[in-house]
């Protein structure tokens, strides 16, 4: 990987936090390409990381031997088709991180067979400790597996599946899941401040104790299940916070909401790989 140069179409959170990422793990800024319409983000982003920046999306795929999509699924059928033609000729390597999209539907917009790794990486690869699933098309060489695997490796878990329709599934629970934890965390530092703690009190106890928490849970060979039982003391404070929990559905809600997170992405796919170009 040491030796590719990555280029990314869009160059927002995503982006931003990949490109964070393998800068933080050593990777050299200067083999890094961004493309963005936004000029004040380019300037952001060359200030920030050092990288390369770009308004023009073929010059991106000219110079980078890896082409990451990094723009909203919204805008993913422009963008491939506006790059299509030279992703083909010179052969590269395509990485989504789209939610929903499907890599047939990314194929087919860009014009014809193209080795097409689909991912769904999540928001803390910034500080090397994000969770990403890789799916990748036939297409896809040994080689260009490892270095789709080593490029996001860099930014902490990887993880093959073996089959691309996980991949919603994927989206809701991991790359959609920091925002649950950090809605959490929110929650846990207001309930805190409720409380009577000095807000910057209840914010660093609510942080630390949900790092402790899944640094702990991922140390341990016991289940999150188990780990929680040893907080609740029998008649003590924890056992009255997780029945009005359950008493309140908190259960049933996350199902709801991680489900509708997977419909979401379903949806998103459906309609926007039916629509006419
Ligand atoms: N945010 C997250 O946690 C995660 C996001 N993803 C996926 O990553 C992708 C990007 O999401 P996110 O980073 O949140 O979105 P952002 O809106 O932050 O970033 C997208 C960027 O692409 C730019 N853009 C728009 N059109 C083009 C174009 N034609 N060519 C180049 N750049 C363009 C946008 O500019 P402008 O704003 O001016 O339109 C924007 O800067 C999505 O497909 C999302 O599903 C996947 C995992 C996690
Ligand atoms: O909210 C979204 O649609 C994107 C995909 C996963 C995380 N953010």
């Amino acid at each position: 990987m040491e030796n590719k140069t990555i280029g990314f179409i869009g160059g927002g959170n995503m982006a931003s936090s990949l490109i964070g990422g393998l800068i933080a793990d050593g990777f050299p800024a200067a083999q890094l390409w961004v493309a963005d319409p936004d000029a004040e983000r380019r300037e952001a982003l060359g200030r920030r990381f050092g990288v390369h920046t770009t308004a023009d999306n073929r010059e991106l795929t000219a110079q980078a031997e890896v082409v990451v999509m990094a723009v909203k699924p919204q805008v993913m059928r422009e963008a491939c088709q506006a790059i299509g033609n030279s992703v083909l000729e010179k052969q590269r390597l395509v990485i989504s991180i789209a939610a929903g999209i499907r890599i047939e539907a990314i194929e087919r917009w860009l014009g014809g067979p193209c080795a097409i790794v689909r991912t769904m990486p999540n928001t803390p690869s910034l500080v090397g400790s994000g969770a990403t699933a890789l799916f990748a098309n036939a297409r896809v060489q040994a080689d260009q597996r490892e270095l789709a695997e080593a490029m996001l490796r860099a930014v902490g878990l990887t993880l093959w599946l073996d089959d691309e329709s996980q991949m919603d599934a994927v989206t809701a629970v991991s790359g959609s899941g920091p925002a649950y934890f950090f809605l959490m965390m929110e929650l846990l530092e207001n309930a805190g401040t409720s409380l009577g703690l000095k807000r910057e009190t209840a914010r660093l106890l609510s942080l630390q104790t949900a790092f402790g928490a899944a640094k702990l849970a991922l140390e341990s060979l016991d289940d999150s299940a188990t780990l929680r039982a040893r907080v609740t003391s029998p008649g003590g404070t924890t056992e009255r916070a997780v029945a009005l929990f359950e008493e309140g559905g908190l259960r049933e809600l996350f199902e709801k909401a991680v489900s509708g997170a997977r419909d979401r992405a379903v949806e998103l796919a459906d309609k926007l790989e039916s629509e006419k170009p």
